[in-house]
């Protein structure tokens, strides 16, 4: 809907009308032609502005239209008609001009925009590309470089960089409505023409071939075998087009995206990380059911990497933080590091360091005057208990004790303390200041209100917070583990751990198992393995019943942890390089551990791997579904997606599954549970089997069929 009204005399003043974003469903388009016919034939309006009701100008065309035949009238006519029209029309922009919002405000001839705005073409996020000319409109307006890095990325640019570009004209503090209604009375008596944007020309470039050449080359390695950005960067080509074919190649390129996969993934990502925030319990606890509570104090225990960057993320977020260490040195190491964190932070955000929003401390005292704490001391379960039962002593009445562990039980750590009510797991991402995914984990005994104030304290830092159950490993790292187990696996059967890094790599991980952890560190795995119990002369092949790969282990007592030492499954140039070259040294190792097992290698094909690792986690991902531990499959994807680089345009393990077809995975499970009976990760889980036998339903209905879940521990 759009609503008109005349004001200060001359100036026709069109209000976008369809709260949260002013998305442009087919009733507001239908508005914005009406309404401009409106002020058209209206003798006295000299001039037009269109604004968005509430704060928000536009955030862009109704993504929730997508999945049904499009009615009303298509955004290309509604925008060229406020381009030709007779009478010079501003765009009054506050809170955010995305998408088809912005290729709004660029048919307008003249953009006025709040300080406080945002503006972007994020079509690519949704597996599209700005279809309705904002790939033919941008390049005229800030040039072809500007333009592939708006439309590719689909980042936001501040008011104040829209301005340096040159894509708004003004930018105000003040009512931003009431400056551009003083613009347009402004320019009442100019004609529009020379404000057209698609009848300028495309601004000339030196090198425009390699322009494009460098960023094609860019998008292809940053989203592996994803369409959108490649499109993207073919329908700004478009652009130095005349007007009309470009428009027609930027329909052409549309069009393909549109019906893709590719696209139906990425806006279920967009959808599911909105839905993951109306979390729910066992117990029938619910997000619009519980009140968190405001977290103003917090103090973060233990300051290595993972401490430090949640401090930064508090402070970020404007909560007052203790950073607390007992070792001294560590402690100011962490002070130099965060603050150089804050002040880099401040700097891209053109803000000021808050760096008198966290002080530090080497004792536990200030912890009895804040609101929550969160411990993210090493990994190992006792000295966590210890923090726990300190704390219990320590905090006032109230305060919720946090821990960041990656997978260990909140139960344990609630029983330490006096108030098990108020423990909940945090578990934050590395690096913690940077990675948008938390893992909120109710224990059996957590209230409702900590996980509404841990999942609200997670969205205050920018987070997307997900509630899960307590058990192993949580979801993350609990389907983490059957992934890396038959990765293995195909490396004592045959393969290289080249090979299968190149078929996840062309999947789209950013980073296929071996290099992801040559980076994480092979010693983190085996410490938590030792932990366990290593299968007795740990060249043992069985584990509690079940086929174990040593391979790891046996790495690591040759002290080949990854980067870190210069050599783990592949080799680097020194300790701490980056760069992977496959290791002759493992080849032999390989070979002679099949040896001495009676294995003989075979050949592995491209498909096998991509079924036994990808398959081997969706099916624990059902199994995390069928015990209740994630509310629905949304919470795994956009764990996957946010926490461990499943690529966003194929949506999630879980959508996946559904996207290869269950009955298809149900089959490959079966087919290679019979070959390996002694790995019970890939016997096919029972809802996977009643989802099949049910017909296969879309993954948004996958809620129905979970039953009562029952405690994991
Ligand atoms: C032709 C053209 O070229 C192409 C084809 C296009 O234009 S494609 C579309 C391009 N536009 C986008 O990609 C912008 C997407 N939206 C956002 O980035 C953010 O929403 C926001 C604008 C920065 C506000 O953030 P927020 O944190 O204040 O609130 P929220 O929680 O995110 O959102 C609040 C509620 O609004 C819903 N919502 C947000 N944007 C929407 C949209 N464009 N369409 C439909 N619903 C939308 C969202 O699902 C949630 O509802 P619910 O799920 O809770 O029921």
């Amino acid at each position: 809907m759009a609503q008109y009204s005349r004001v200060s005399g001359t100036v026709g003043l069109i209000t976008l009308l369809n709260p949260p974003v002013n998305a442009l469903s087919a009733a507001v388009r239908q508005g914005i032609v009406d309404m401009m016919d409106k002020a058209l034939s209206d003798r006295k309006v000299k001039s037009v502005v269109i604004c968005g009701h509430n704060g928000k100008f536009c955030g862009g065309a109704d993504i929730r239209e997508f999945s049904s035949p499009l009615t009303g009238p298509l955004l290309i006519p509604v925008i060229q008609g406020v381009e030709s029209a007779a009478k010079p029309v501003v765009a009054a922009i506050e809170g955010v001009a995305l998408g088809g919002g912005l290729e709004l405000a660029l048919g307008c001839h003249y953009r006025i925009a709040h300080s406080k705005a945002r503006l972007g073409l994020p079509e690519v996020h949704l597996g599209l590309l700005p279809g309705a000319g904002g790939s033919q409109r941008l390049p005229r307006l800030i040039g072809v470089p500007a333009a592939l890095d708006i439309i590719t990325t689909g980042r936001h640019v501040t008011a104040a960089e829209a301005l340096k570009l040159g894509l708004v004209d003004r930018v105000t503090d003040r009512n931003t409505v009431d400056e551009a209604v003083k613009f347009a009375l402004s320019v009442a008596d100019q004609s529009p023409q020379s404000r057209r944007i698609s009848t300028f020309p495309c601004p000339h470039h030196p090198d425009l071939d390699a322009v494009f050449e460098g960023v094609m080359q860019r998008v292809r390695q940053r989203a592996r075998g994803a369409l959108a950005p490649v499109a993207c960067v073919q329908a700004v080509a478009a652009a130095t087009l005349p007007f009309a074919q470009g428009m027609e190649r930027e329909r052409e390129l549309m069009a393909t995206l549109f019906t893709s996969g590719q696209a139906r993934a990425q806006q279920y990502h967009f959808f599911a990380q909105r839905a993951v925030g109306r979390w729910s319990m066992p117990s029938g606890a619910r997000w619009d059911k519980t009140k968190p509570v405001a977290v103003h104090k917090a103090m973060v225990i233990g300051l290595g990497t993972m401490g430090r960057g949640i401090s930064v993320a508090l402070v970020q977020a404007g909560v007052s933080v203790v950073a607390m260490e007992t070792n001294e040195k560590q402690l100011m190491d962490a002070k130099q590091a965060i603050s150089s964190m804050l002040e880099r932070g401040a700097k891209r955000r053109g803000v000021a360091p808050a760096l008198d929003k966290i002080r530090y401390s080497s004792d536990m005292q200030p912890a009895a005057d804040v609101d929550l704490v969160i411990e993210a001391v090493f990994e190992d379960m006792a000295l966590k208990k210890k923090v726990f039962q300190q704390l219990s002593a320590l905090c006032k009445p109230g305060t919720f004790l946090c821990s960041n562990t990656s997978g260990l039980d909140v139960d344990q750590l609630a029983s330490e303390t006096r108030t098990p009510e108020l423990v909940v797991g945090m578990h934050f991402f590395a690096p913690a200041h940077v990675m948008k995914l938390l893992e909120v984990v109710y224990g059996s005994r957590s209230s409702p209100q900590a996980v509404a104030t841990a999942m609200e304290l997670g969205k205050q830092m920018g987070k997307v917070s997900v509630a899960v159950g307590n058990c192993r490993g949580f979801v993350g790292n609990r389907m983490l583990k059957p992934y890396l187990e038959q990765a293995f696996f195909l490396l004592e059967e045959g393969a290289t751990p080249e090979f299968v890094d190149q078929v996840l790599e062309e999947f789209g991980f950013a980073m296929g198992v071996f290099r992801m952890s040559d980076l994480s560190g092979l010693d983190v795995g085996w410490r938590v393995r030792k932990a366990d119990g290593l299968p007795d002369g740990h060249s043992a092949r069985i584990r509690q019943g079940c086929r174990y790969s040593p391979l790891g282990d046996l790495l690591c007592e040759q002290g080949r942890f990854g980067q870190k030492t210069g050599r783990g499954w592949y080799q680097y140039d020194k300790p701490g390089g980056q760069v992977a070259k496959p290791d002759p040294w493992l080849q032999d190792f390989l070979e002679k551990f099949r040896t001495q097992h009676g294995l003989v290698a075979r050949r592995i094909d491209h498909q096998e791997v991509l079924e036994r690792c990808l398959y081997a986690l969706m099916n624990e991902g059902f199994r995390i579904l069928e015990d209740g531990i994630a509310a629905g499959p949304e919470d795994i994807d956009v764990i996957y997606v946010l926490g461990y680089s499943w690529p966003p345009h194929r949506g999630g393990p879980m959508f996946y599954a559904a996207m290869v077809g269950l009955k298809k995975v149900l089959e490959r499970l079966e087919h290679y549970h019979q070959e390996h009976p002694d790995i019970p990760s890939l016997k096919p889980c029972n809802l996977l089997r009643k989802l099949v036998v049910s017909g296969s339903p879309p993954v948004q209905k996958w809620r129905e069929f979970l039953q009562k879940p029952q405690s994991q521990l």
